[in-house]
């Protein structure tokens, strides 16, 4: 039996439709996933019809919660749309789940084509 895959899905709010239409796009083998949210956008993604875990919002602690879960080994990868053109309060955290993804050597995807080729990777050849 292959082991269940943990996804991390965030993102800020210029992103968030993209994010909901990334979902949609990858619905059928998102489902296959255990899925975590930041508060957020995990609540978009509910309406999609797909279970996933609410952390805190990103600005209330969210993205550290997130952080904590790759530094302890238990999600698989990350998925990320980050608004470049945006400025937030948060900015410290967010930083540091970036720093976190590199020193336990965690996937992140900053962007939908990244997501795509990381969701290939990983829910893809599994199930082949
Ligand atoms: O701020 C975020 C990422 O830095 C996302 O948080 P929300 O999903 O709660 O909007």
């Amino acid at each position: 039996m292959v082991e269940q895959k943990t996804i991390a899905l965030i993102a800020h709010d210029g992103k968030k439709p993209e994010m909901v239409g990334f979902v949609k796009d990858h619905i059928e083998r998102l489902r296959t996933a255990k899925l975590v949210a930041t508060g957020t956008t995990g609540s978009y993604i509910r309406k999609t019809g797909l279970e996933v875990e609410l952390k805190l919002s990103g600005p209330k602690g969210g993205d550290a919660q997130i952080a904590a879960l790759a530094a302890e080994g238990r999600v698989d990868a990350i998925i990320f749309f980050r608004d470049p053109l945006g400025k937030h309060a948060h900015e410290p955290d967010i930083q540091m789940l970036m720093r976190v993804c590199d020193v336990y050597n965690v996937p992140l995807a900053t962007n939908p084509a990244t997501g795509e080729l990381i969701l290939k990777g990983l829910l893809y050849e599994q199930n082949r």
